[in-house]
């Protein structure tokens, strides 16, 4: 993990990375523009072929504490509140995970759902749990570019099982509903 100074200039630049994503996918930049990005890109993807770690010691999503765990892969979620009965906390999709008309993709529903979902049963489990099932319904379109509330609850424990629930909210309206299944891994097990 990084030291305390540099944990917060990663930190930010998580956040910034999330705004480039965010801009880069609703842009149409010039040919030479993206000339340049490429030379960019090309010239970091160089330079961090030269600090690669292996999994254990990666940085990309083990920050727990910080919106989504520094990691950019799922929506921006915030965690508020967290307790061995669930969570909840804030959500915002970006533009880069709008599928259409100003929907959030089906595809970054779950993904955030997964993350929320396996904190609970995580806070609840002896050690590691899996995803065995995950289930969402779709109830209303989720809107993008803006602070939705989630939220998860236990439902169940039977041995190693937890299954989980949640819900989207944007304001009064329900977006997505999910359930899911984590099975604690038996030891030694991968
Ligand atoms: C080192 C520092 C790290 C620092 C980290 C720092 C910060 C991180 C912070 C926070 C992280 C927080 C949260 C994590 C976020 C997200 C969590 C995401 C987790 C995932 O995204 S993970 C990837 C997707 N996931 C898989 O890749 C699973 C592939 N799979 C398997 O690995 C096995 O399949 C497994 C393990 C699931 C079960 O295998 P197994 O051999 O242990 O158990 P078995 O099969 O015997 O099932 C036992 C009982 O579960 C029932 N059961 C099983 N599957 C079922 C199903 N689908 N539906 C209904 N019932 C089911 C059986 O019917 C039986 O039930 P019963 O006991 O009643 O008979």
């Amino acid at each position: 993990m990084p030291d305390e100074a540099s944990a917060g200039d990663y930190a930010a630049m998580i956040e910034d990375l999330r705004g480039f994503l965010d801009r880069l996918s609703s842009a149409r930049p010039s040919p030479e523009a993206v000339r340049c990005l490429r030379e960019a890109l090309t010239g970091w993807s160089a330079e961090l072929d030269r600090s690669q770690v292996p999994e254990h010691d990666r940085v990309f999503g083990r920050l727990a504490g910080l919106p989504g765990r520094g990691q950019t892969m799922s929506p921006r979620l915030e965690i508020v509140e967290t307790g061995p009965d669930g969570s909840r906390g804030t959500v915002r999709f970006g533009r880069y995970h709008l599928g259409r008309n100003g929907a959030a993709h089906g595809g970054s529903i779950p993904l955030v759902f997964d993350e929320i979902l396996g904190q609970v049963a995580r806070v609840n489990g002896r050690s590691l749990a899996r995803t065995a099932y995950l289930r969402v319904d779709y109830r209303s379109i989720t809107p993008i570019d803006r602070d939705l509330e989630i939220s998860a609850r236990l439902v169940s424990v039977t041995g190693r099982k937890y299954v989980v629930a949640g819900e989207l909210r944007d304001g009064p309206v329900l977006c997505a509903e999910a359930e899911a299944l984590f099975v604690e891994l038996r030891p030694g097990r991968p």
